[in-house]
């Protein structure tokens, strides 16, 4: 893209996060910690930082819900579009939506990988857009990776320290 396009960017060195809802389909502690992880997976490669709070209103809301769900863009029951976020900014921005009508795995059982999926949202939540690259996480379409090594694609490392700068290792 050109580089002069305005891509909206978190400003602040630490972002907060809270978790609204969770999935029958998983155990909440599950969840969280699949969050996190992919969470981590970006944070390790930027100078930002994300905290989680049980209160009060946080730059990312995290949460599943099915249909429409009080935002314009309503679900669309099992498969199709398993789950959207918003690029940086004010109120729904940052936020991160999945559908509940998928059925949600942790990587070992049938359905449909969250940990894969929460770092593609969180991706774009960070401002992160598509990639034509079939490797890269934030491919347009899902494919089943097997979770034990899932990581992020060097491409994605580049597009995420192109917008935040690198970790400095120190
Ligand atoms: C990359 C994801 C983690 C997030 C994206 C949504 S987003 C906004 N965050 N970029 C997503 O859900 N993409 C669809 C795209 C898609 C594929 N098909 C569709 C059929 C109908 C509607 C959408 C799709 C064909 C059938 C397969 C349906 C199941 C898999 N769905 C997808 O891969
Ligand atoms: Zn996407």
């Amino acid at each position: 893209d050109l580089p002069s396009r305005n891509r909206p960017k978190w400003t602040s060195r630490v972002v907060t996060y809270r978790i609204i809802s969770y999935t029958r389909d998983l155990p909440r502690v599950t969840v969280d910690h699949l969050v996190a992880k992919a969470l981590n997976m970006w944070s390790k490669e930027i100078p930002l930082s994300f905290r989680r709070v049980v209160l009060g209103i946080p730059d990312i809301v995290i949460g599943f819900a099915r249909g429409a769900h009080g935002d314009f863009y309503p679900f669309d029951g099992p498969g199709g579009t398993l789950a959207h976020a918003y690029e940086p900014g004010p109120g729904l921005g940052g936020d991160a939506h999945f559908d509940e009508d998928e059925r949600w795995a942790d990587g070992r059982g049938l359905g449909i990988n969250f940990l894969a999926v929460a770092t593609h949202e969180l991706g774009h939540s960070l401002g992160l857009r598509h990639s034509s690259d079939p490797d890269s996480v934030m491919y347009p379409t899902y494919g089943a990776r097997d979770s034990e090594n899932f990581k992020l694609s060097p491409g994605d490392i580049r597009e995420i320290q192109e917008l935040y700068g690198k970790r400095s290792k120190s």
